[in-house]
């Protein structure tokens, strides 16, 4: 057998950032959204554990044990004594780099793949606290759907969405290192008081009714500032966005993409269409939200 599993994207509608903590990390209140734009992982018994990606970006994916994957099937092995002999493909959708948490979500793909290749039998609650040892925003890429994240993002609450939301995202030219972005959101506030995290109650209703420009009026990102610092030409991009007619734009995490708010489908392949004219960005996709969870997409007979 080998299986595959497909696993979404995610944006922020809410990123609030607190101070560093004595380890480094920061706590958060960090409200994601899974889009559909998706990674697909497949799971297939070798001699050893192999690595093999394709797609977009591509070339800048490690195939060896450093490769968020490959940890989340030796992690798995480990804790249920299973050699992890095993290939993993990655079929790349989700922007690298890009702050969409695209090694999140191959992390999260390539653990219920091999769970359900090894018949494990681990809990769901097993499988999230794997995730969380992985990355912060790893638990999140295999529930999917909007939650809250707290601590530094791995403790999760579901959250209820009303509706459909539609999106714009515009890759950069290059990626952003996620502890660079958070560095220079260190320097950018070093001699200002960072309040406690929380999430906005504005922003979880308007989630919770399905309301694009309720949500649009409420969605903030306290990364933007540094992802700004570091990549000041992600202003242009955003900028087109918004005289496109965008509800919203921001940057996704810690960019560099840049995510636009649409009204509906229509408006969105028009934003679309406005950003790739513009010359501001890479490469551009429509996607909606909510999007599911790792989803087991079929295991196949050798
Ligand atoms: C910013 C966010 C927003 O969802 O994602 P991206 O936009 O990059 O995808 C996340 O907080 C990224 O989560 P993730 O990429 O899983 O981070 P981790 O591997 O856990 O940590 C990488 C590094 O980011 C910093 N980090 C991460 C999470 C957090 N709450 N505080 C931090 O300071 C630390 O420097 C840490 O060493
Ligand atoms: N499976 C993976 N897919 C993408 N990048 C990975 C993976 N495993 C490790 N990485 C490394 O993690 C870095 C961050 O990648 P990614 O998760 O795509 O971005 P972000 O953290 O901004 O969402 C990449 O530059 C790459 O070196």
């Amino acid at each position: 057998m080998s299986v595959t599993v497909r696993v979404p994207a995610k944006v922020n509608v809410q990123l609030a950032v607190g101070a560093a903590r004595p380890d480094g990390f920061h706590d958060l209140a960090n409200v994601f959204l899974a889009v559909g734009l998706y990674d697909d992982v497949t799971a297939t018994p070798a001699d050893e554990l192999t690595l093999t990606c394709e797609g977009p970006g591509a070339d800048q994916v490690p195939l060896d044990r450093t490769n968020l994957a490959a940890r989340a099937a030796i992690a798995l092995g480990e804790r249920y004594g299973i050699e992890p002999s095993v290939h993993l493909h990655i079929a790349k959708d989700i922007p690298v780099a890009g702050g969409m948490a695209g090694g999140s979500a191959d992390a999260a793909g390539a653990l219920v793949a091999c769970d359900a290749l090894w018949g494990t039998g681990a809990s769901r609650d097993e499988l999230l606290d794997i995730c969380a040892e992985l990355g912060s925003d790893v638990p999140f890429s295999l529930v999917g759907g909007a939650a809250l994240g707290t601590g530094r993002g791995e403790k999760l609450e579901l959250l209820d969405v009303g509706g459909d939301f539609w999106w714009v995202f515009a890759a950069a030219e290059g990626g952003l290192s996620t502890p660079a972005v958070y560095g220079e959101f260190d320097r950018l506030t070093e001699n200002t008081a960072v309040p406690v995290p929380e999430a906005s109650p504005a922003l979880l209703d308007a989630l919770r009714t399905g309301d694009a420009s309720a949500l649009a009026a409420t969605v903030t990102n306290d990364l933007q500032a540094a992802a700004l610092s570091l990549f000041p030409s992600l202003k242009a991009t955003l900028d087109a966005g918004t005289a496109a007619g965008a509800l919203a734009a921001l940057v996704s995490g810690s960019g560099p993409t840049t995510a636009f708010l649409a009204a509906d489908p229509e408006s969105a392949h028009r934003i679309a269409e406005a950003l790739t004219a513009s010359g501001t960005c890479r490469s551009v996709r429509v996607a909606p939200s909510p999007a599911p969870g790792a989803t087991v997409l079929r295991g196949q007979p050798l």
